[in-house]
């Protein structure tokens, strides 16, 4: 059984246990579950912003343990101030050391977009990523049909929560270009062997349609690889264990932010009318 297996055939029973003792109706009483969602869209094509959408996560099927007593407030807060477009918070618990508390937490503290990072696969999780304070969902090709994808896709835009569709291969974008999503996401990572290669980036951007917005997700570590990816056409960049690997996330993401803006500078003075490339 390949991990990503595993973690589905795990969420299965943790979903159904999770219905038994927090029923949707009690999820709809929550005081986020009214309140107005933040575009992730929107604050990832900003141009005061880096794109960079920060990720919490504990730990990791392929790491292990990364940073197990990080804090949220403060790295949420944190990875914000330093130019972040968006957060990303790990909600598994199992095999990513993630909980709901902490995207509530984050949701507290700072008024961006905050994605569920989980795995989805039930309607019921995509209620209570709006209960909890979410703004937008993964969804998962590799572990749900295209119609089914297409389904919760069309739920989750009912509840006004954007949704990130993410793909590895081809085969899964092409199946999966449903109006109901409105980011698609390649994995740099493949889930069965866990490596990582910016180049599934570079090949699927081209197949990729321009009315969604492109997300570049995993194994990123250099500030360089973000101009390589946006000369690809990818404006969002999710990025998790290069930060979280610091004993302080937040400032490792501010030093990678600020590195990544000189670089931008520089290349933009490069390309200036008159200067030499
Ligand atoms: O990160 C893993 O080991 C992993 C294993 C199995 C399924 C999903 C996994 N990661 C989820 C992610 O997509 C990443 O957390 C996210 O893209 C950030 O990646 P990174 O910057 O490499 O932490």
């Amino acid at each position: 059984m390949s991990i990503l297996q595993e973690i589905i055939t795990h969420k299965k029973a943790e979903v159904a246990e999770r219905i038994s003792l927090y029923p949707i109706k009690l999820l709809e009483q929550s005081l986020f579950f009214g309140g107005q969602t933040v575009s992730l869209k929107k604050y990832i094509l900003r141009q005061d912003k880096s794109g960079i959408i920060a990720e919490f996560k504990k730990k990791s099927p392929s790491k292990g343990m990364i940073n197990p007593y990080a804090d949220v407030e403060r790295t949420s807060i944190g990875y914000m101030q330093a130019g972040a477009s968006a957060l990303s918070v790990l909600t598994d618990k199992q095999y990513f050391g993630g909980s709901n508390e902490d995207l509530s937490t984050a949701r507290k503290f700072n008024y961006c977009p905050i994605l569920r990072k989980d795995f989805i696969i039930e309607e019921y999780q995509i209620v209570e990523a709006k209960a909890i304070g979410a703004d937008a969902i993964l969804l998962i090709a590799a572990v749900l049909s295209p119609q089914r994808l297409k389904e919760l896709a069309a739920f989750a835009k009912s509840l006004h929560l954007e949704v990130l569709m993410e793909v590895h291969s081809l085969d899964e974008l092409q199946q999966n270009l449903h109006p109901e999503v409105d980011l698609i996401g390649v994995n740099n990572r493949n889930l069965n062997t866990f490596v990582t290669d910016i180049a599934v980036s570079k090949e699927l951007a081209p197949h990729i349609p321009q009315e969604f917005v492109k997300v570049s997700e995993s194994g990123i570590s250099n500030p360089a690889t973000l101009l390589e990816l946006q000369a690809f056409g990818f404006e969002g960049f999710l990025i998790g264990e290069s930060f979280m690997q610091h004993s302080r996330p937040e400032q490792a993401a501010a030093r990678f932010i600020h590195e990544f803006q000189q670089l931008q500078q520089k290349k933009r003075g490069d390309t200036a009318p008159g200067t030499h490339a």
